[in-house]
């Protein structure tokens, strides 16, 4: 067979079969691969190249200065030692936060800079928190479409490139309408209609293609709502869900920009994080698949409120429906299966309805205010 043919028949065969294992190694340079702007080694084996130099990994996180980076580095850090982490943003760090740990400077957009940083910090993991959410991806498509699509790009490449174990965090809103809602599958059909979504999807189908045609270590979880007592939320759809308990504590009121009805997926913080980590530590071999669903609860705003109610019996709740964000929500899933998680590395969440509610409430201090009110 002459060789040209026979290198195709190899690449073709990769492709089809996808890695036996968790273990598999590029076959072929990158040379006979096309026209990458890097060269993979023939015997580059990217899922134990990771840690190879050191016992811990040296981490990177892009976009760590919104609603979830930050937790993400403190959390790491407990893990790994302080300067093993590095936080990265494109804007300006607060004082508590730049003298809490490395904290640097880097445009997701611009490729030599990721590069610079990642060789010359040694980087071995990348978490890739940079994105424009979906409300404010929908405000501003072309910025959105620059930093969640391009942005990923250069972060796949640079990944690659140094043989990183990437994560990628993914949404539920890279499902839509004709997606199964309640529950919402792994592997379904997924034809989110934001910009957000899309770009999530495309997200999600990229590090597959780099893991099954480089070998990339790429993870990837599907994010519900996330909610935080400590950090802002970045213009998503699921943040009345965190602002609830801001007005609550200081207002005993609160204006909600969804219907009363609208169910969607949501997770306390503490439990994304510990999800995030096991997923990246669990052995290449549990994982059967590179993109996975994690669940915790879903509840409605009036359910929501209901459950605030109890801590502060005053607390009014009203209704002012925002029509971009409704709709939305309302192509989203209503609850995630997330049961392969569950099997494949043991994820389990800790935190319910109930214990959500109380421990947001304890942080911002809701104690102290019924108490003044008595
Ligand atoms: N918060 C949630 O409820 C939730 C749910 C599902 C998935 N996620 C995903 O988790 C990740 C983190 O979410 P978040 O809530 O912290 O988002 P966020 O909007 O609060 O923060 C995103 C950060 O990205 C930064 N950024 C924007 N452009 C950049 C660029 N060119 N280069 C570098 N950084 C840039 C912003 O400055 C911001 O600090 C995102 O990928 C998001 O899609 C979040
Ligand atoms: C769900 C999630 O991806 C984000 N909080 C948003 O609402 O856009």
């Amino acid at each position: 067979m002459p060789v040209v043919r026979m290198l195709q028949h190899v690449v073709g065969q990769m492709l089809l079969q996808g890695p036996a294992c968790g273990c598999r190694t590029s076959a072929l340079p990158a040379r006979f691969l096309g026209t990458s702007r890097w060269h993979i080694p023939a015997d580059a084996n990217f899922h134990s190249a990771s840690l190879s130099e050191t016992d811990q990994p040296r981490v990177l996180i892009t976009g760590g200065l919104g609603q979830l980076g930050v937790g993400l580095a403190n959390f790491l850090r407990k893990r790994f030692g302080k300067d093993n982490v590095i936080l990265s943003d494109i804007r300006k760090p607060p004082d508590h936060i730049f003298h809490s740990g490395p904290c640097i400077y880097s445009d997701i957009l611009d490729y030599k800079n990721l590069r610079e940083i990642v060789v010359n910090n040694r980087i071995t993991w990348l978490f890739h928190y940079s994105a424009l959410l979906s409300a404010v991806g929908e405000a501003n498509v072309s910025l959105a479409k620059a930093v969640n699509i391009t942005g990923l790009h250069n972060i796949l490449d640079v990944a690659a490139e140094h043989s990183l174990r990437l994560f990628v965090p993914s949404t539920i809103g890279a499902f839509g309408p004709t997606s199964p809602r309640n529950p919402t599958p792994d592997l379904c059909i997924q034809r989110p209609r934001t910009i957000y979504g899309v770009s999530k999807v495309h997200a999600e189908l990229m590090g597959e293609y780099y893991y099954y045609r480089y070998g990339l270590d790429f993870r990837c979880l599907r994010y519900p709502g996330i909610i935080s007592a400590d950090s802002q939320p970045g213009g998503g759809t699921t943040d009345y869900a965190v602002q609830i308990f801001h007005d609550a504590v200081k207002n005993g009121k609160f204006e909600c920009n969804l219907k009363p009805s609208t169910r969607l997926p949501m997770m306390y913080i503490d439990d994304c994080l510990r999800a995030t980590l096991e997923v990246m530590e669990a052995p290449a071999e549990s994982l059967s698949m590179r993109t996975y669903n994690i669940s915790a609860m879903s509840f409605t705003p009036e359910e929501l409120a209901q459950e605030v109610l109890k801590h502060i019996p005053e607390f009014q709740i009203t209704y002012n429906v925002d029509s971009v964000r409704q709709a939305i929500a309302d192509s989203w899933p209503v609850s995630l299966d997330d049961s392969n998680a569950r099997k494949d590395w043991g994820w389990k969440h800790d935190f319910d309805l109930p214990e959500l509610v109380t421990t947001m409430l304890n942080f911002h201090g809701s104690d102290t205010r019924v108490a003044q009110a008595n």
